[in-house]
């Protein structure tokens, strides 16, 4: 489905700060619960370690004192962006339509991690062939559009979800992930860019020297995250972060994928620092700036592979640990069941 760039249904700006006045807490009864039947289970305590964070973290975000993970998800974004005529891509913008394509066919990084893990697809076409204008001589989106864009994300859990996934798709779009941490963070464009899929120095020189034309020219307007997001973020950072919201409100966890989604997740931390509690970063992208974003936001990746794709493939991988963590969890006998002594 593609989203008409200025749709008239999305909410204004100022509902969306309003629901970040109104989010849910963790469950702490579930926690308490998990924790009590943890310090039953037949392993010494805490010899699982993070494995017994994670289900924690499922139980307090899902509100089940028995978490489970039966319905994973993972949401993909693809948009396109205008910012790519400045030669800041390795790849062409016609990537964009035949990863689709490829997505609908199964030939894709990702449709092979869903299959090996068990988890449900979606691809959400956010006008792929209409770009965004080029954020070095104007703004993404107008503030409907944006507002809108946020609201199509949160349709991302509409057919139920128990472990949200997120993922995106979009040439161009470290450049625009860089200029969104750039206006968020300060410092230098450079501190912020990378090599994305793969451009050489040259290239690496015109990703900072747009991030910094884009920034520059928003120089007035950086203190609202939302603002940032409009003016120099792109359309499927703004569902991302739509669908982060949605999902918090909803009570379901998120694993976030890697440099370009954890943007969203960034605009929202600025906004609200506790709205991602629900949210584990799942690695740490390749793309050297991406630890250091996490820093900001507060969060410790599960992982270091060195990816660097997107698309959701960290998050689905991550899904995988999810997985056997409350499986580990739910299926152990207690030291009373199995009939094995206890630490003297
Ligand atoms: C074949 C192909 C598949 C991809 N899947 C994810 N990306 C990733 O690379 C793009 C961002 O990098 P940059 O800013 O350098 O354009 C995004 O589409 C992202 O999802 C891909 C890129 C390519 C070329
Ligand atoms: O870490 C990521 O999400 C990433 C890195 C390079 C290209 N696309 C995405």
């Amino acid at each position: 489905m593609a989203l008409p760039p200025h749709s008239p249904s999305g909410l204004p700006f100022d509902d969306i700060r309003d629901l970040l006045t109104r989010l849910p807490e963790a469950d702490a009864a579930a926690i308490a619960a998990v924790r009590a039947r943890d310090a039953e289970l037949t392993k010494p305590a805490g010899s699982l370690g993070r494995l017994e964070e994670i289900v924690e973290w499922v139980a307090a975000w899902s509100a089940n004192p028995k978490p489970r993970v039966d319905r994973p998800l993972v949401a993909i974004f693809a948009t396109a962006h205008g910012v790519t005529r400045q030669g800041v891509s390795a790849f062409p913008d016609s990537v964009n339509r035949q990863m689709l394509e490829n997505f609908a066919a199964g030939g894709a990084a990702i449709n092979q991690l869903c299959v090996a893990n068990d988890i449900g697809l979606k691809v959400f076409d956010l006008a792929i062939d209409v770009p965004t204008p080029d954020i070095t001589v104007d703004d993404a989106m107008d503030e409907p559009g944006c507002a809108a864009t946020i609201a199509f994300g949160m349709e991302a859990i509409a057919g139920g979800t128990d472990l949200l996934c997120l993922g995106e798709m979009g040439i161009g779009n470290t450049t625009v992930a860089a200029a969104v941490y750039h206006a968020l963070y300060g410092g230098r464009p450079e501190d912020w860019i990378g090599p994305g899929t793969g451009v050489d120095a040259e290239g690496l020189r015109r990703k900072a020297e747009a991030v910094g034309r884009a920034v520059q020219r928003n120089k007035d307007h950086l203190s609202d995250p939302l603002e940032v997001l409009r003016r120099v973020g792109g359309r499927e950072i703004a569902a991302l972060a739509g669908a982060i919201l949605a999902a918090r409100l909803q009570r379901i966890p998120v694993l976030l994928d890697g440099y370009v989604v954890t943007a969203a997740a960034a605009v929202l931390h600025a906004l609200e620092p506790s709205s991602l509690d629900h949210c584990l970063a799942a690695h740490r992208s390749a793309e050297p700036a991406h630890g250091r974003v996490l820093e900001r936001i507060a969060k410790r990746p599960l992982f270091d592979f060195g990816m660097r794709l997107g698309e959701a493939s960290g998050a689905a991988l991550a899904c995988g640990i999810v997985k056997n963590a409350v499986a580990v969890h739910s299926g152990m006998a207690t030291f009373e069941q199995a009939s094995v002594s206890r630490k003297g």
